[in-house]
C-alpha cells in the first residue's frame, strides 16, 4: 500500500442552470451532491493516488496493468504550456463522447469534468491533485478549468 493519501474525498454535484462563467462551481441552491457510489453506477471510476510518487507508484502500476493502460500523455492546461490554449479550452468544453474510456489522472492543479446522467442532467466532478477518474466509453462529457486556472493531467489511454 502506497503512502496513505490524506485529503478530502472527490466531490461531485448537480449543476445549476446559470449562465455564469463556466469556471465557477455552479452549485444548485441548496447544493445537491452526488456520491462516488452514484458515479460508479454511471460507470465512472475513481482512485485517489499519491501524485508525488507518480514515477514509481505501485498502486498506479497495478491499475495500469489491470486496465491495460500502456502509455502516458501529459498536458498542462494553462496559457503558458498548452499550444492553441484558447481553442483547446473551447473544444474541451464542447460536450462530446469517445469510443474508448477516458482516463484522466490529475498530477497537479484541478478542474471540472461534467458528465450527463441518464436524465440528461449535468453532474460536475471536481478533480484535484491525486484524483484519477475513468469515464466510460460513450459517456457524454466536457471539461473546464476551475477558478484556479491550472491542471496538469496524464491523459493515459487504452491501447
Ligand atoms: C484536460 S482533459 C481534456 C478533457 C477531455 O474530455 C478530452 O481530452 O477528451
Ligand atoms: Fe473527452
Amino acid at each position: 500500500m502506497g503512502l496513505e493519501v490524506r485529503r478530502p474525498p472527490m466531490e461531485a454535484w448537480y449543476m445549476d442552470d446559470s449562465a455564469e462563467d463556466q469556471r465557477k462551481p455552479h452549485h444548485r441552491d441548496p447544493p445537491e451532491y452526488v456520491s462516488l457510489d452514484k458515479l460508479a453506477e454511471l460507470g465512472i471510476l475513481h482512485w485517489v493516488l499519491d501524485a508525488d510518487s507518480y514515477e514509481n507508484d505501485p498502486e498506479l502500476q497495478k491499475i495500469r496493468k489491470e486496465r491495460g493502460y500502456n502509455y502516458e500523455d501529459f498536458i498542462e492546461v494553462c496559457p503558458e504550456k498548452l499550444p492553441n490554449y484558447e481553442t483547446k479550452i473551447k473544444i474541451f468544453f464542447e460536450e462530446h463522447i469517445h469510443t474508448d474510456e477516458e482516463i484522466r489522472y490529475c498530477l497537479d492543479g484541478s478542474g471540472y469534468f461534467d458528465v450527463r446522467d441518464p436524465e440528461d442532467r449535468w453532474i460536475r466532478i471536481w478533480v484535484q491533485k491525486g484524483d484519477m477518474i475513468v469515464l466510460p466509453a460513450g459517456c457524454y462529457h466536457r471539461f473546464t478549468l476551475d477558478e484556479n486556472n491550472y491542471l496538469k493531467v496524464d491523459m493515459a489511454n487504452c491501447p
